[in-house]
């Protein structure tokens, strides 16, 4: 390297190293004092779980707050995402259930979510996420909820009526999906092999570029990933996680029919959240088949002035064309605008289902 280049550079890397150390030395700081916080928790509930969503979410909207740059403000959420995975596991450890096995979409979403310093349980379907997290194998588990090509993961739904578990939080993540092989290439495939969510966001693709290939469903797309490691003949619609993981080779990157196309999840456990000061809350309800029942029914939330943010239905199964409306609103069910309205469609609904409330993201 020149000499005045170096010349230059050594003492600008110099302060990088006194400022390393500087926030080393605060990071230990701060790990110490969570150890404490932790202390306390324990002392009042021996059993009681550490993470508090609601805590975690305001600490990251404070920061981004009085961050005045250049450290751009999505670094301040993924840094401190880490900063506190990383406190909270020296409190306690947290084990979050996904949908595997690894390197799977919703692997990456609970990372994100969570941090890295967590316990990753990969489970061979959503509903085996639910059952680990209600019987205590996991503290929290991570289900995609929409997306935004395809609409609402039908599984998820169902499957929150069903539990008692609630809704911790939220994560959208831009899915880009890649078709990968043993090879790099497409010579020798005879399948190609991915979730049934992921053949359809990608199916204008491949009906152009691979229309002569079967396409064959899988319980996720890191199950096809690995599938394809074990088998020449077959290629898998995966991230490029996967790829790493299961030592693929990406024929082709972001081949996902819509450049936007992401999925939203959902954190689920069984605590009761705190308001954030901004948050989310989401329910199911249902009405008699009646002409005019749906438009009574969401009343309330307009008397009350709360917004929805999301309204899904799914059929009852009753065989009366009777429907579950899956409704998010904007607000807490403590905020006192909420809560009247939450009285209202309690009183009002043939049936009524909180499934929690917890931060916006
Ligand atoms: O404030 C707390 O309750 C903590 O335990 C500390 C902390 C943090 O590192 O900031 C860690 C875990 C909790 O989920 C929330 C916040």
């Amino acid at each position: 390297m020149d000499e005045s280049l170096q010349a230059q550079l050594l003492p600008l890397r110099q302060r990088i190293d006194q400022i390393d150390a500087e926030i080393l030395d605060l990071l230990n700081k701060r790990a110490k004092t969570a150890q404490e916080v932790g202390e306390v928790k324990h002392a009042h509930h021996a059993e009681g779980p550490v993470l508090r969503p609601e805590r975690e979410a305001q600490v990251i909207r404070q920061l981004q707050h009085l961050n005045r740059g250049p450290f751009p403000s999505e670094a301040v959420a993924s840094v401190w995402t880490e900063i506190i995975s990383a406190c909270r596991g020296l409190e306690q450890s947290l084990t979050v259930a996904f949908l595997g096995p690894a390197g799977s979409f919703s692997e990456q979403a609970a990372f994100e979510h969570f941090g890295r310093s967590v316990k990753g349980l990969p489970c061979p379907s959503f509903d085996e996420v639910f059952r680990s997290v209600e019987a205590g194998a996991a503290q929290v588990g991570m289900v995609p909820v929409e997306n935004s090509t395809e609409g609402a993961v039908n599984r998820t739904l169902d499957l929150l009526l069903g539990s008692s578990l609630r809704i911790l939080g939220e994560r959208s993540l831009l899915i880009k999906h890649c078709l990968l092989s043993k090879t790099g290439n497409m010579q020798g495939v005879t399948k190609i092999l991915a979730h049934p969510q992921a053949l359809a966001q990608c199916q204008n693709w491949l009906n152009r570029e691979y229309p002569g290939i079967p396409r064959e469903p899988v319980s996720s797309n890191s199950e096809a990933a690995r599938l394809a490691s074990l088998d020449p003949t077959i290629a898998a619609i995966a991230s490029d996680v996967a790829a790493q993981t299961w030592g693929l080779e990406v024929v082709a990157l972001g081949i996902q029919d819509d450049s936007q196309n992401r999925t939203r999840f959902l954190a689920i456990g069984k605590l009761d959240i705190l308001p954030s000061g901004r948050d989310k809350t989401s329910l199911i309800l249902a009405v008699p088949n009646r002409a005019g029942a749906v438009y009574q029914m969401l009343s309330p939330l307009s008397e009350n002035g709360v917004s929805m943010t999301r309204f899904e239905s799914r059929p009852a199964r009753t065989g009366q064309w009777e429907y579950y409306f899956y409704v998010d609103i904007e607000g807490h069910c403590e905020d006192p605008r909420v809560k009247k309205a939450l009285a209202a469609l309690e009183s009002q609904c043939a049936f009524y289902k909180l499934l929690g409330s917890y931060p916006a993201q």
